[in-house]
């Protein structure tokens, strides 16, 4: 049997999974390659392994992706696929992150059995959510509910919002979409009360840094607009230098006439304290507005902002 043409590396949980195989299955297409030329190599993280403590305790967002980028630097795989909101800004040595697929919808959704919308669920119900992005920005709209953490993939917190653990919780729309599972979303949130993560909606692929050989095949999937959104999204959150105990939420948009804009938001846990701004520019200042804004928003918090939750 022939080798692989490509082995992509990934999570084996159903959304690192079904965002392998989007990948994979754009590859295909774009140079018509025969079934089996790529292979999808799953490898399982240390983050997969400790579901028992929230992330922001046990060392953060490194911990999905250490077993895959050792895979990468060894060679036994050529590629890993990421949702771009769980990579650290800072990779380990001889790895890039430059190469993106479109970019999915970037909004949270509200789920729940008991309300319509966020704003009508009654005082004291409890919302489930392990990202201290979301515990924050439902603190500071609803300040009258209880947010607790909750952690697991999209499946198994679905499970427990069926059971009735919480009242609540809140998911990305992208993951729920790429699922095919778009139909459990109770709400839309706006962007613009409820902004997302740095990277949330956009795949993100990891390369050996100089690999042209790969990454000439990953040319004719590249999403050039997603990659300068996600260039200055990074170089915000990199400025910020935020630890995975800060809340911080980033969005880069281009618009129609090709003009660049960032907002970012800080906040802290109990979400009384917000800081945000915004920054239009070209394209090709993504990284320098993006670092400005992070500097900014560092600078209004100041010294002890990212210090305490
Ligand atoms: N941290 C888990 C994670 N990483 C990426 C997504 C969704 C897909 C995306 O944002 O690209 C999710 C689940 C969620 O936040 O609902």
């Amino acid at each position: 049997m022939q080798s692989p043409l490509l082995r992509i590396g990934t999570r084996g949980s159903p959304l690192a999974l079904a965002q392998a195989h989007e990948v994979r299955d754009r590859l295909t297409a774009a140079h018509g390659l025969a079934d089996g030329a790529i292979d999808i190599v799953v490898i399982s993280t240390s983050g997969d392994r400790i579901l028992d403590r929230p992330l922001s305790e046990v060392g953060g967002k490194g911990l999905f992706t250490k077993e895959i980028e050792e895979a990468l630097i060894a060679g036994s795989i050529d590629l890993a696929v990421h949702s771009s909101k769980d990579m650290p800004t800072e990779l380990p040595d001889g790895l890039v992150l430059d190469h993106f697929l479109p970019r999915e919808d970037v909004r949270d959704v509200f789920i729940s059995p008991r309300a319509e919308r966020l704003a009508d669920l009654p005082a004291g119900a409890i919302v489930g959510t392990a990202s201290l992005r979301r515990q924050a920005l439902l603190r500071r709209l609803r300040p009258d509910l209880e947010v607790v953490t909750y952690r697991g993939n999209v499946q198994s917190r679905l499970r427990k919002l069926g059971e009735g653990v919480v009242d609540a919780t809140l998911l990305a729309l992208a993951g729920l979409n790429r699922l095919g599972m778009a139909e459990v979303a109770t709400e839309i949130l706006d962007a613009e009360s409820f902004p997302p993560a740095v990277g949330q909606g956009a795949i993100g692929i990891e390369t050996r840094a100089g690999d042209t050989r790969v990454g000439d095949v990953l040319a004719a999937i590249h999403h050039g607009e997603t990659a300068v959104c996600l260039a200055a999204e990074r170089a915000f959150l990199a400025a910020l230098d935020g630890s995975c105990r800060t809340p911080i939420a980033g969005l880069a948009q281009v618009d129609a006439a090709g003009t660049l804009s960032i907002r970012g938001m800080i906040l802290k846990v109990d979400g009384a304290t917000v800081h945000e701004d915004r920054l239009t520019g070209g394209t090709a200042d993504a990284v320098r507005l993006g670092d400005e804004l992070g500097r900014r928003l560092k600078s209004r918090g100041g010294a002890d902002f990212f210090v305490a939750p």
